[in-house]
């Protein structure tokens, strides 16, 4: 049994007429509508999600609706989830003809044929945009839950000759028993006309990948349909592993891998002033030469089994080295987390890392620092080796207990020679719940970044885009260490 949602064929203006399906809660294959060749497909898997293929009939309309949109003014959004433009106008308000008539399109006869078929409640509540990806353009892995968002849509405005290959799938992922999200299970290509429809809840995790096109956009009008809020369940706390305290190698062992430069009591005190000042520093040629390069050759001969992927996605992705043969690798974390690189570590930036450190007069100046030190232990230190491939990032998320606290990072570049900010990789500074920057470090071929962090900063290391692929090595390496006072 069907019903025509639209009463009457002259207000159907873009030709919906669609039959309403019949107790869709479970995976079904809905009839073909009627005046269309084409199939609605309304599936459970992996969260309740709908594609309406040919949504609107009348093909001028939609050339018509996209020159119309192309005429809106879009600015740059970038931040470490999503890199696209979006439209600046407000679509609720706007008074563009056909884009008026695609949105009370959806906040009409859309909105009451999507609250039959998933039987979720919705409101009046409007919001709508535009969006414009382009090459290396992506929307990285999230759940779009926020207040009472209820239902999310799609309205896809590519070119017909928008093909697989090149990229800006909608993709949706599977959770584990965790809540977080573990694997892509379905890819929806995006293809002009094509409106698509999902119920927004803890599991709804999905991304857009990257535009991997150099020459077509992948224009969109997308918005969220608003209800009742449903409950949500606290997400899911990770508990880093835990850090240790210093270690002690061979002071012979000490000297040959670290540049003679940085134990100049001369170049140490310049370099503490410095970074007193700007909390931030970048140490140029950091390792001996030799023992650079040494590392850089283990590294690059790792095979790809070697290298644990690192999650989640709403997280993160990157490469962390499985280190269990003791070798060169190894040798430089060891030495990283020394007593005489703790104790060099005080001496470059004025922290206490050690209990012979010296703390000048001057480090009593600020009250904050002078509470935190009142309360500390023994000086502690974590390091995981990494590798930075095409698709690889870092996400600032809520249950972040390693921003929680006072830190310096130390993060040692390895073979990211002509490294260029556009590739990505680079790590940004942000202070909690603001948009503006702090800080981006480049990498930096045998740079060791040197960044002290305060409890309302947050970092994030940008995703590294198709441009590394430019790169004859099309990747990079970095140990990166958090040291604790
Ligand atoms: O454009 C798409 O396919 C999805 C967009 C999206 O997930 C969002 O804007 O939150
Ligand atoms: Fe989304």
């Amino acid at each position: 049994m069907t019903t025509p949602i639209s009463q009457d064929p002259g207000g159907s203006v873009l030709g919906f007429h669609y039959p309403l399906p019949v107790n869709c809660k479970t995976e079904c294959y809905l009839p073909v509508p009627i005046g269309t060749s084409t199939n609605i497909q309304l599936t459970q898997n992996p969260f309740c999600h709908c594609v309406i293929p040919n949504i609107i009939k009348d093909q001028d309309f939609v050339d018509r609706l996209q020159e119309e949109i192309l005429d809106l003014t879009f600015s740059e959004k970038n931040n470490d989830l999503y890199k696209f433009h979006q439209s600046l106008e407000d679509l609720k308000v706007i008074e563009s003809p056909l884009i008026s008539r695609l949105r009370s399109f959806i906040y009409k006869d859309l909105l009451k044929w999507i609250q039959e078929v998933t039987g979720i409640e919705l409101n009046n509540n409007v919001d709508m945009s535009c969006a414009s990806y382009r090459y290396t353009d992506i929307l990285l892995c999230h759940d779009d839950e926020l207040d009472d968002r209820r239902v999310a849509f799609i309205y896809y405005l590519v070119p017909k000759s928008w093909r697989e290959e090149d990229g800006g799938s909608l993709d949706l992922f599977c959770v584990d028993s965790k809540g977080e999200p573990r694997e892509i299970v379905k890819s929806i290509h995006p293809k002009r006309n094509t409106f698509v429809f999902f119920e927004v809840g803890p599991t709804s995790f999905h991304q857009v990948s990257e535009i991997l096109t150099e020459d077509k956009t992948r224009l969109s009008v997308s918005g969220w349909f608003h209800g009742p809020p449903v409950y949500r369940p606290p997400a899911y706390v990770e508990i880093p592993p835990s850090p240790q305290p210093y270690l002690s190698i061979e002071e012979e062992e000490f000297y040959s891998w670290i540049n003679p430069l940085y134990l100049d009591p001369e170049t140490q005190a310049e370099i503490k002033d410095t970074f007193k000042e700007e909390s931030q520093i970048e140490l140029h040629c950091f390792l001996q030469e030799d023992k650079y390069e040494a590392l850089m050759t283990v590294l690059k001969s790792k095979s790809d089994s070697q290298w644990k992927k690192q999650g989640p996605a709403h997280k993160r992705h990157y490469w962390s080295l499985d280190n269990e043969s003791p070798d060169i690798v190894q040798s430089c974390v060891r030495f990283l987390q020394s007593d005489a690189m703790f104790l060099v570590l005080s001496s470059l930036t004025g922290l206490r890392l050690h209990e012979l450190a010296q703390v000048s007069d001057d480090d009593d100046s600020d009250d904050e620092c002078d509470n935190k030190k009142d309360t500390k232990g023994q000086a502690m230190c974590r390091s995981v080796v990494r590798r930075w491939t095409h698709g690889c990032y870092t996400l600032v998320h809520d249950s972040d207990i390693e921003s929680g606290s006072w830190a310096l990072d130390a993060v040692l570049f390895i073979d990211c020679d002509d490294w260029k900010p556009e590739y990505g990789g680079v790590t940004s500074y942000i202070a909690k719940g603001e948009k503006e920057e702090l800080l981006s470090v480049c990498p930096k071929a045998n740079g060791l970044a040197l960044v002290y962090r305060d409890t309302e900063t947050c970092k994030f290391v940008k995703h590294l885009n198709k441009l590394i692929t430019e790169l004859p090595n099309k990747c990079f390496y970095d140990i990166s260490s958090v040291y604790y006072e």
